[in-house]
C-alpha cells in the first residue's frame, strides 16, 4: 500500500521511561554497573524482569530478522498472556516496537491508542507478560535474542490490524 493511503503513526526514540508502562529497555545507558572477573568486565545487571507461568519456563532463540520494507505497515497486535518476550539485536540493526495498553476496536482507536518506538540497535526491550505489541519490525537485516516463555497452553492472542491502513512515520 502506498504511504498516501496510510495513516501515518508518529515514532519515538525509545527511551525507558516513555516504555515503563509495557515492559523494560535492556541498555547499559543510565544503569549502573560494578567489576567482574578480575575487572575485566563491567556487568550491568537485572535489566528486565522475565516472567514465565508455573507450566511453563524461560527460553532463548534467536530471530534472523529481515528488513522490513518501508513505508512500515501494522499487520496484527498480539500478547503473550503467560510470558514475557524480550528482544535484543545482536548486528546493531534498529528496529521498531508498536504497543498498546488496549487492544483498539478500530483505526481510529489504534492511531489514538499505540505508541512508537525506534529502538537505536543497541537498545533491546523486554514485554511485560500480556501486552499488546505489533512482532517484530527489525529495520535492519539481523539477528535478534529472545527470550520468552516455552510451554503447555496457548500464548498468543492476536488481532488483525491489516485491513486498517495503519503505517508508521519513520
Ligand atoms: N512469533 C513469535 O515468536 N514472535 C512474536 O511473538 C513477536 O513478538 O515477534
Ligand atoms: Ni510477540
Amino acid at each position: 500500500m502506498s504511504s498516501d493511503k496510510l495513516q501515518l503513526l508518529p515514532a519515538l526514540p525509545l527511551c525507558a521511561k516513555a516504555f515503563a508502562p509495557f515492559g523494560q529497555v535492556i541498555e547499559c545507558s543510565g544503569h549502573a554497573s560494578y567489576a567482574i572477573n578480575a575487572g575485566s568486565s563491567q556487568r550491568f545487571s537485572d535489566l528486565a524482569q522475565l516472567e514465565a507461568d508455573t507450566d511453563g519456563r524461560l527460553a532463548l532463540s534467536i530471530f534472523r530478522a529481515n528488513a522490513q520494507r518501508t513505508p512500515l505497515t501494522l499487520s496484527c497486535l498480539e500478547r503473550h498472556p503467560r510470558g514475557s518476550q524480550a528482544f535484543m539485536p545482536l548486528n546493531g540493526q534498529a528496529f521498531v516496537v508498536v504497543v498498546a495498553e488496549q487492544a483498539p476496536g478500530s483505526a481510529r482507536q489504534a492511531a489514538e491508542s499505540l505508541r512508537v518506538f525506534v529502538s537505536n540497535g543497541c537498545q533491546g526491550i523486554n514485554f511485560r507478560s500480556g501486552v499488546w505489541h505489533h512482532p517484530l519490525l527489525s529495520l535492519g537485516a539481523g539477528d535478534f535474542l529472545v527470550a520468552d516463555r516455552l510451554g503447555p497452553g496457548p500464548n498468543c492472542e492476536e488481532i488483525d490490524l491489516s485491513s486498517w491502513g495503519l503505517g508508521i512515520a519513520l
